[in-house]
């Protein structure tokens, strides 16, 4: 946004009080810059500034902006601009800010001073009354009382610094309403309590009064291909000696059990290696949890690359995408299937040092992207983004063999773990501070469920807890258990998606039992599920033997399950869950006119997309005329649903039957992933771009999506080793009832769209780096332009990205700039090129 401003306002002076000299590569002001007048914004962003000396002379600025520059201390000069309401400093270096400063800008309103190397804050911050924007994410901060005299503030946001606990004081501000405080080692109050809002916090607070407690818990995941041994080290530390899993008791989508050693709560969440699994999983591998990597040594094979990339790195780069400073311990089981010790210490040897060179590979293709970008001063979005992937580390501990038939292994790796997870630089923050109303709530749920209270599904609505709770604690405030429930909730404890609307009364304190609903829809013997549906069962859905043929026939070929084929599947396994609460039956599994919370589920964590299971178009439906009543069809097409679930797509047939071969023509934009595409990434990019486009059809690795004629082609490929997402349309044509600007501007939309939607997911993948851009149209050459600043654009500026109407590749070729980049042509020509 801030380049489309310069653009826009191009350098110099308007209307005598703005200066805009960003982006001009400045070292230090230039005259033009402190040139007397009534200045009032200065804009000095992106440059290499280290000071601004006789900047006081500008007594009048309002906004200043001195962000991404090289400034390592604060610029003292500041505090005489008594006017300033607006500063921006982030994206420098400072480490220190004198105090004197700030109790002289009495008028200062925003303040931006992330990504700096700030430890500790001056101590007349808090006289900036007037202060509604506090910006401090990204420095080395350790305590915040600084701030506590700051009673206007609005939004504060200081994720990722070193803090371990908050100040009251800033919460008993009535006007705080947006707090941000993810990615530090917090322990009062934990971040999965801020993660709640200032809300959350001040009840957290207000619970805590005086006294807590001291609760040490580690969320535990255990991952690693199918049979690697994870449910045997999972169920044999929870015993403390070895538990024979049977060859055949294959894990179904993730297992969950909590268990204490030495005063350490873990929380085992047993993820299923089979890969159909996968594509959820990232929903549940969430941040501050031990990885325990469990690899089948005896099955491991040194000369075989693809042994490391299946059983190893796939995995890391899994946790990497998602929760990039994550610690994960390996384990190679088995030990005693290998060929003796030297056979295991060769296998530890191989793994360790081909994880070790991952890592470094990583860390060198990162550093020489930012080395190439700074030489190009290409684009300093992009620029930030890599530089603070460098700060994130992801730590593999080394390798512990074992051979889970022993006991001696298990209480070794047991002993292992605890030392682990003590060691404050690994794990800062198992340590939390709760009020004890927490814990009350927290035990007597564990209560209801091991004395039976509640029925073994564990759903319960809030009420329901609020009345148990009551007659077990005493008067329990329902704000307060909601609080207390989504803190329960991101611990791993209980299951409670607040924000699915249909869902927001009901609470799954059994969470194991929600995966196992999972399961009967996300699984690798699907077919065979369905083959098994008796007569019995398909006469409850008032169905037939050729529907469940059917059923088996659309999923084979069409990756189209029924929502009838759902409700008896799920009939089924709640039955063998032995659950006989009818009515909560029916409200899980819906009805044939609506739909159960099963699928608001299924839909939340998009694993499919509804679909239609006849044709939209209606042969029989009659013509419509303006002004006419319209009668519909009688019979009208009976569209009895089904839900697309991308995952079992196996080719691309229809869409390359619809859209046909790529063309030069076409106007293209690439997305290329660092460093790879997540697994599940593009079947939920389908699964949002289609339910934006209703008219649509997908494929395995391609999906069509299409608006007025208009088709827009979405494509995971690997093009020389880089992995990215390919989105095209093809070139406008020009139509009648429709000017040339409406044209290019239709066709650009709808990339848009597909491109905004992928933006927002690459949020579920933290550790995940973007490079977007335009391709040269000339066929032979490599040249790309690159889209710079496209995830600050919104939808006013992004027509204004490139100001030139022509463009030069690197490779000397010359282009339109509306075939590159969203913008309208001014004058279309009829030979573009
Ligand atoms: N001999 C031997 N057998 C083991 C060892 N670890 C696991 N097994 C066996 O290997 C088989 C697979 O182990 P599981 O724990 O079920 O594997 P998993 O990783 O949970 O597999 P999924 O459920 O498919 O994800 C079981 O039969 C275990 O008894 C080991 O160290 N030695």
């Amino acid at each position: 946004m801030t380049q489309l401003r310069t653009m826009a306002q191009s350098n110099g002076f308007q209307q005598g009080e703005k200066r805009d000299f960003s982006r001009k590569k400045l070292k230090e002001l230039p005259r033009e810059v402190l040139a007397p007048g009534n200045v009032q914004n200065l804009y000095l962003q992106n440059n290499r500034l280290k000071q601004v000396c006789g900047i006081s002379a500008l007594c009048n600025i309002r906004e200043l902006n001195l962000s991404c520059n090289e400034f390592s201390e604060f610029p003292g000069e500041i505090g005489e601009l008594q006017h300033l309401e607006k500063l921006y400093l982030n994206q420098n270096c400072i480490s220190k800010i004198p105090d004197g400063i700030f109790s002289r800008l009495e008028k200062l309103e925003f303040l931006k001073l992330s990504t700096n190397r700030l430890a500790t804050l001056p101590s007349d911050l808090g006289n900036c009354k007037r202060l509604q924007y506090l910006n401090l994410s990204n420095n080395c901060l350790r305590d915040l009382k600084a701030l506590e005299g700051l009673s206007s503030l609005k939004e504060l946001y200081v994720k990722s610094n070193n803090l371990t606990d908050l100040p009251t004081g800033i919460f008993l501000n009535a006007d705080l309403t947006m707090f941000k405080a993810a990615g530090n080692p917090l322990r009062e109050p934990p971040e999965e309590v801020c993660m709640g809002g200032v809300k959350d916090i001040q009840r957290y607070f207000m619970m805590l009064g005086s006294s807590g407690q001291c609760v040490r818990r580690v969320k535990t995941m255990f991952l690693g291909s199918s049979m690697a041994g994870k449910s045997t080290i999972c169920r044999s530390l929870r015993e403390g000696s070895p538990v024979q899993v049977d060859a055949a008791d294959r894990t179904v989508g993730i297992e969950i059990s909590e268990v204490e050693m030495r005063g350490i709560k873990f929380l085992f969440w047993d993820f299923a290696g089979h890969e159909e699994y996968y594509f959820t999983h990232h929903v549940f591998i969430t941040p501050q949890a031990l990885v325990i990597l469990t690899i089948n040594l005896a099955s491991y094979d040194v000369n075989n690359p693809q042994s490391f990339k299946d059983s190893v790195s796939f995995w890391i780069n899994n946790v990497k995408l998602r929760v990039p400073e994550s610690v994960v311990l390996l384990v190679g089981t088995h030990a005693d299937q290998c060929m003796g010790t030297a056979d295991v210490q060769e296998k530890k040897a191989d793994i360790e040092t081909k994880v070790a060179a991952m890592l470094k590979e990583r860390k060198a293709n990162l550093e020489m992207r930012i080395k190439n970008i700074e030489e190009d001063q290409e684009d300093p979005a992009q620029l930030r983004a890599l530089q603070k992937f460098t700060k994130q580390k992801l730590k593999v501990l080394d390798l512990v063999p074992m051979d889970c038939t022993k006991t001696e292994d298990i209480e070794n790796f047991q002993n292992y773990i605890l030392c682990q997870v003590q060691d404050k630089d690994l794990f800062p923050s198992i340590e939390r501070t709760l009020p004890h109303r927490y814990q009350e709530v927290e035990s007597s749920i564990q209560d209801l469920k091991e004395n039976k209270d509640i029925p073994e599904h564990g759903i319960m609505s809030i009420e329901d807890i609020l009345i148990d709770l009551n007659t077990k604690l005493g008067e329990l405030d329902r704000e307060d258990l909601q609080c207390i429930l989504r803190y329960l909730h991101r611990i791993g404890i209980i299951v409670w998606y607040v924000e699915i609307s249909a869902l927001q009364e009901t609470v799954f304190v059994e969470p194991s039992f929600l995966i196992k609903l999972f399961k009967t829809t996300v699984r690798h013997d699907l077919v065979n599920q369905l083959q098994d549906i008796t007569r019995d069962q398909l006469v409850e859905e008032r169905s037939l033997v050729i529907h469940r043929d059917r059923w088996i026939d659309d999923l084979k070929g069409k990756a189209t399950l029924h929502n009838a084929a759902i409700r008896v599947l799920l009939r089924k396994s709640l039955q063998e869950l032995e659950m006989d609460d009818d009515d909560i039956v029916k409200e899980i599994v819906g009805t044939r006119s609506r739909d159960g919370k099963f699928l608001d589920l299924l839909r939340h964590f998009e694993i499919c997309l509804p679909a239609q299971l006849s044709s939209p178009l209606n042969p029989q439906a009659p013509i419509f005329f303006p002004n006419r009543k319209w009668e519909p069809s009688k019979p009208s097409v009976h569209n009895p649903g089904a839900c697309l679930f991308p995952n079992y797509l196996r080719d691309n047939g229809t869409v390359l039957k619809m859209w046909g071969e790529d063309s030069n023509e076409d106007i293209q934009v690439q997305v290329y992933f660092l460093p790879e595409v997540p697994h599940g990434f593009f079947h939920r990019l389908i699964i949002r771009a289609c339910s934006f486009y209703p008219t649509h059809w997908v494929g395995k690795d391609h999906c069509l999506v299409s608006s007025s004629n208009r088709l827009v082609l979405l494509k995971e490929k690997c093009a020389r080793g880089d992995q990215l997402i390919e989105i095209r349309c093809r070139r406008p044509d020009r139509a009648h009832l429709c000017t040339d600007a409406q044209m290019w501007r239709s066709s650009w939309d709808m990339m848009l769209v597909v491109l905004q939607k992928l933006t927002l997911l690459t949020h579920q993948w933290p550790g995940l780096c973007l490079y977007v851009c335009s391709p040269c149209r000339v066929d032979t050459c490599s040249a790309h332009f690159p889209w710079m600043d496209w995830k600050d654009l919104d939808g006013s500026d992004i027509y204004n990205m490139v100001k030139e109407e022509k463009l030069l590749c690197s490779h000397g070729h010359t282009h339109q700039a509306e075939l590159l980049f969203p913008k309208v042509p001014r004058d279309i020509k009829s030979d573009d090129e």
